[in-house]
């Protein structure tokens, strides 16, 4: 990828997240760091010519008060009565609800040395994240049970630099257990997970559409959803014809896992999701497809599935927007994840339903593993770890292409902060709205920085390092 342009434009994250004590909500719960506002101020104006509200951007002031959004004054009507309080100006830069980023593996406890939520909330912050949503799997135990729920909880306190909530596990062993899946629920799990391929990790196998259906029914009573990756394994074996599968090159691994299986565990989901119909027998549980890749028929089922009425979502990340499988080098194994970044025309169609509204929203799908895992001496695609490691740079890359494509700041919002906050169940979040929390992301849009050695990353594994000169992850 020589031609990789590592300049990406923005970020300059100045988080005004205003966290405050650590404690259980009621459902659906939260944890949120006490100690971590960047003010000490109690009661403070914002002032910039760029604040994204959910009525458009303003020229104007955000009054904070007690970490929570208290007035939003627009500059021609503010008439010198932002009197109290500090006054904090930044300007012309951009001031947006903070990032709720719904997908990402800290592997907490358990495999703190892929990453661990110091490390992963710290590189959060400076990404402009507010909050996070935990994955169940890749920490050890897996989230499954209100006891191993706990271990997060504890794995968790005190270590966190912005708000963060978990998602629990579905899998085999308590799909049909509803007591189970209760207790999980009740200790504070904001909805569910499930895999419908191998998840790559023993304590999480995967379900199938018996297992999804029996979920859906007890979340529906809880009005949480249900968020699937959707991959379901087909004859792969036979993409592979003799001498043309060297494992180092990406085509060879593209070929392993086609379009067929997100379309094939998408027309499975499809049988079930009719259920959260109003009416239907799981009314009031929700089904979230993470991390679409494929924008050809997968893309039209979720559109069929959602003009019927199914209660549906559907999420993609930034590298499947940012890269594009002509551009991968043979070996480079920090671009392996699953489902895989396909060629650059799907890409482009990708961009168009996300534009179009038949993408809902992103994610990062931050699955960071110890470099060895990702083989990168041996280079083998077909072995390495599956997972990328982005979390700090999601606002950027999005940022950074989206503006190709004639990206709003509204949107930005809205899929980064508006529906991330509604899948959660996060009503006081997600927006810059007075009663919301103040979890305020401040950034420069036309900062441009290089993503080289010089650069605070955070992360455990900022695989975006690994080959030098120059190193990079995104252009
Ligand atoms: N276990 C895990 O994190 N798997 C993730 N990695 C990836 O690339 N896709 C996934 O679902
Ligand atoms: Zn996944
Ligand atoms: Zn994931």
């Amino acid at each position: 990828m020589d031609d990789l342009q590592l300049r990406v434009l923005p970020l300059l994250a100045l988080l005004a997240s205003l966290l405050y004590f650590f404690y259980f909500q009621d459902s659906p719960t939260l944890f949120e760091r006490s100690d971590c506002s960047l003010f000490s101020y109690n009661h403070y104006w914002i002032i910039s010519k760029r604040i994204v509200t959910p009525r458009g951007v303003i020229s104007g002031a955000v009054e904070v008060k007690e970490e929570k959004i208290v007035s939003i004054v627009k500059e021609e009507d503010w008439h010198g009565n932002l009197k109290r309080g500090q006054i904090i100006d930044y300007g012309e830069a951009v001031v947006m609800p903070g990032l709720i980023d719904v997908h990402a593996h800290l592997d907490d406890p358990g495999r703190t040395e892929w990453e661990g939520f110091p490390s992963g909330t710290r590189a959060a912050a400076a990404g402009g994240i507010t909050t996070l949503i935990d994955m169940p799997l890749n920490n050890f135990p897996s989230t499954v049970s209100a006891e191993t729920l706990k271990l997060k909880i504890d794995a968790a306190e005190k270590n966190i630099y912005v708000d963060v909530g978990f998602w629990g596990g579905l899998v085999p062993e308590n799909a049909f257990d509803a007591n189970s899946l209760e207790a999980l629920l009740s200790a504070g799990a904001l909805g569910l997970k499930s895999f419908m391929c191998p998840s790559g990790i023993n304590d999480f196998p995967m379900t199938n559409s018996s297992h999804i259906k029996e979920g859906l029914s007890i979340l529906a009573k809880y009005r949480r959803p249900l968020l699937v990756h959707a991959e379901i394994p087909q004859d792969s074996e036979s993409y592979l014809e003799d001498g043309e599968n060297d494992p180092r090159s990406y085509s060879t691994y593209l070929k392993t896992r086609p379009p067929s299986w997100e379309e094939a565990a998408i027309r499975e989901l499809l049988t079930v999701s009719k259920d959260t119909r109003i009416g239907g027998p799981a009314e009031g549980a929700h089904l979230h497809v993470v991390h679409l890749s494929d924008a050809g028929s997968s893309l039209q089922l979720l559109k069929q599935a959602k003009s019927n009425g199914d209660s549906v979502t559907v999420e993609t990340c930034p590298h499947y927007l940012a890269f594009s499988a002509e551009e991968i080098k043979d070996g480079d194994t920090r671009f392996k994840c699953a489902p895989p970044i396909r060629d650059a025309a799907n890409k482009e169609r990708l961009w168009t339903a996300l534009l179009e509204g038949d993408i809902d929203m992103l994610s990062s799908d931050h699955s960071p593993s110890a470099p060895d895992l990702k083989l990168f001496d041996e280079g083998n695609f077909l072995k390495a770890w599956g997972g990328i490691s982005s979390l700090q740079f999601v606002l950027p890359v999005t940022w950074s292409h989206g503006r190709q494509y004639g990206v709003t700041l509204e949107q930005l919002a809205l899929w980064w902060s508006e529906r991330p906050a509604k899948l959660a169940g996060q009503d006081l979040k997600g927006g810059i709205a007075v009663g919301n929390h103040a979890d305020i992301t401040v950034w420069e849009p036309n900062v441009e920085f290089e993503l080289n050695n010089d650069l605070p990353v955070y992360l455990k594994h900022p695989v975006c390092r690994r080959i030098s000169p120059p190193s990079f992850l995104i252009h």
